[in-house]
């Protein structure tokens, strides 16, 4: 261990503000042909330098006649015109020849010979011509400086005789991956390895933003191959990025390496995650470390390397914010300012923010994520039901056009998000696996719009719907039928011991993998316990939870475990083999006012389909004779 295992806790804005004084950067500015400047950001305001049009034109398809002759024309008193003299044809754009000045349409006139034309209107003069300058004037402002160039002022731009724009120049931002443990994606992987991900993140990230990048090879965790790598992308690039080796560690250099070559001007910042930033620079270009863990390295990305380097351009797109109400209680350490994920749903008009996994390894958070929310240092955090900020990470469009499911977990779950997004791309099915027990809390809380459930009553032998009374008394509901499936024991096919039944677990010593407490297959395997006599506590491994079947299968398949117990399409799906111990009936919940929700109609669409239904079958395991039968309750 070394010095550095003391880091500062800068609050961030003041570390942005010291670091980018520090820094003084000066943007560049360089010239690109207009019809190439998509999403640059003008480096200067642009001023038309003709008018459009540069000369009065037709408006219409017609004639280009003298207004003063056309007076007096109306529909007792047609006027004859001669071509020539009184008229010339003309097409929409066609300049107006000289001595005319207005525009008759064509369905105005009568034709009286090939060179004579009968009017029964009179023109005003300047009627249908477009004057010069009608649509720019020569020297008029088209867009101002620091504007990030969108289609139409483009087609503006070239309008007003400008070919070429100045616009700042994008800032060459050098990715480099280190790391002994960390190997481009191959098809060899060993345990050990950890695939190299982040610098292809980074360089999406900042091309998103309007910049160029350039990822380098892998270096490894030694001092001078990280100084070795880190020499030669300053003197290439504007920006050096260095990922990972950020922290206290035995082999984090970053610190060293940037030292080395420049100055580290701070090293931790008070946020979380991301607390291990390094803000550096050499040669007055700015060199940040930024930590290893994915979801840490994005935020540091966006929330210090982007508005930071967002100053060689000017400009960067702030997230859009909305506010929305808390479905849980939100926790959160006075020490830092702390960004939590959360799922965003459009409730009964209301936006409901449900806080996602907090760890700082979990890409999946990110990718499931829709929105961001930010607890500043010093505040413990929000209360439920509290009305919260967020930054968006989607559209509220696509928000509204999500179904939101909380419940119980199965893989035919996926299998309908992805085949609904295929009928018809507007419409997402979002769904958190909290367990049969979490879908009905969520449904009385109002967090979502519908749930999934398997809940055995032990004394009726009845599924759901006593839950549902119980629990969610005076609310109308509708219980739509989904699937029944066979949930069973799961074992990998090379096991060298023999399972036929619940009570081979506890006889043969073998090691399980459970549910989390609340979910149907937990009630279901103590329900299976206590049928066969047998204590939890004589079942090595009951303690071990795991939040899906899949999660379980792949415990099983690993060897973590010689067993667990799920559905036959998660056996399935990992290769393993299933044991059948019972059917149960899978089901969907929903308050009855959500029956005519879009989103709603396609998912259910979607499972009724025969496709869908098809996929079943591939998965195995399930029946779906009574699939869209509606229960009122
Ligand atoms: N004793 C301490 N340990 C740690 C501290 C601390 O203060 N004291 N801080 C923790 C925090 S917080 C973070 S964040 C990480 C920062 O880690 P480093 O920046 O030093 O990064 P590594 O340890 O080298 O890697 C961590 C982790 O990140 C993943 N990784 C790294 N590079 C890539 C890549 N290119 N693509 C994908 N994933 C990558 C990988 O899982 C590494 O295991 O330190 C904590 N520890
Ligand atoms: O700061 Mo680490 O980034 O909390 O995970």
């Amino acid at each position: 261990m070394n010095n550095k295992a003391y880091l500062t806790n800068y609050d961030i804005n003041e570390a942005l503000d010291k670091y980018i004084k520090l820094l003084n950067i000066k943007e560049s500015t360089e010239e690109t042909e207009t019809k190439d400047s998509l999403g640059r950001i003008s480096a200067e305001g642009v001023y038309a330098k003709i008018s459009n049009p540069f000369y009065n034109c037709s408006a219409m398809d017609g004639i280009a006649v003298k207004a003063v002759k056309t007076h007096g024309a109306n529909e007792k008193n047609h006027i004859i015109l001669e071509k020539g003299t009184d008229y010339e044809e003309v097409d929409t754009g066609d300049p107006i020849p000289e001595s005319f000045d207005a525009v008759i349409m064509v369905e105005d006139i009568i034709k009286e010979s090939e060179t004579s034309v009968k009017i029964h209107k009179s023109a005003a003069r300047w009627e249908n011509i477009r004057s010069l300058g009608e649509d720019i004037v020569e020297s008029t402002l088209i867009i101002g400086k620091n504007h990030k160039i969108r289609p139409v002022d483009i087609g503006a731009m070239i309008a007003g005789g400008i070919s070429k724009v100045h616009v700042y120049k994008k800032p060459l931002v050098g990715i480099i991956p280190t790391g002994d443990e960390i190997v481009e994606l191959n098809d060899n992987l060993k345990i050990g390895d950890i695939i190299e991900f982040n610098s292809k993140m980074f360089a999406a990230q900042v091309n998103e933003w309007g910049m160029e990048s350039k990822v380098y090879g892998i270096a490894k965790d030694k001092k001078e191959d990280i100084i070795a790598a880190l020499e030669k992308a300053y003197k290439e690039c504007d920006v050096v990025i260095i990922n990972a080796g950020s922290s206290a560690g035995r082999e984090d250099y970053t610190y060293d390496a940037v030292s080395a070559l420049g100055k580290v001007h701070i090293h931790g910042i008070a946020i979380k995650p991301g607390k291990p930033a390094i803000l550096g620079e050499i040669n007055g270009k700015p060199v940040i470390g930024v930590p290893g863990y994915p979801v840490s390295a994005y935020f540091v990305m966006e929330n210090i390397v982007k508005p930071v380097i967002s100053k060689y351009i000017n400009f960067f797109d702030e997230k859009e914010e909305i506010e929305a109400v808390l479905s849980r209680r939100v926790m959160s350490s006075l020490k830092y300012l702390e960004f939590i994920r959360v799922k965003i749903g459009l409730v009964d008009e209301k936006y409901i923010a449900t806080p996602l996994q907090r760890g700082a390894g979990t890409t999946m958070s990110l990718v499931n994520c829709d929105g961001v929310l930010e607890v500043p240092q010093n505040y413990e955090g929000y209360e439920k039901g509290e009305t919260v900020k967020l930054k968006l990470l989607k559209t509220q469009k696509e928000i509204k056009n999500t179904l939101v499911l909380i419940g119980s977990h199965d893989p035919i779950l996926d299998t309908a998000s992805d085949m609904m997004k295929n009928r018809n791309f507007r419409y997402t099915l979002s769904s958190a696996h909290v367990g049969s027990m979490g879908g009905i809390t969520a449904l009385r809380n109002e967090e979502c719009h519908i749930s999934t459930m398997h809940l055995l009553d032990e004394e009726t032998g009845e599924y759901n719907i006593p839950f549902i009374k119980k629990y969610i008394p005076g609310k109308e509901l509708v219980l739509i039928k989904f699937v029944k499936r066979t949930q069973g024991i799961m074992v990998r096919k090379d096991r060298k011991f023999s399972v036929s039944s619940i009570e081979d677990i506890k006889n043969n010593n073998l090691s399980f993998v459970n549910r989390q407490k609340g979910s149907g297959t937990r009630l279901l395997f103590d329900y299976e316990l206590k049928k066969a006599g047998i204590n939890p506590e004589e079942i090595t491994g009951y303690e071990r939870e795991e939040l899906t079947h899949l999660a379980v299968a792949a415990a099983v398949k690993n060897g973590d475990a010689d067993c667990g117990i799920g559905v036959y399409s998660a056996a399935n799906i990992m290769n393993l083999d299933f044991i059948p111990i019972g059917d149960e009936h899978y089901d969907l919940v929903m308050p009855v006012k959500y029956l005519g929700l879009e989103s709603f109609l396609e998912f259910l669409n979607t499972i009724k389909s025969d496709e869908y239904k098809k996929q079943l079958d591939k998965m195995g395991g399930y029946a779906y004779d009574e699939l869209g039968k509606m229960i009122y309750l």
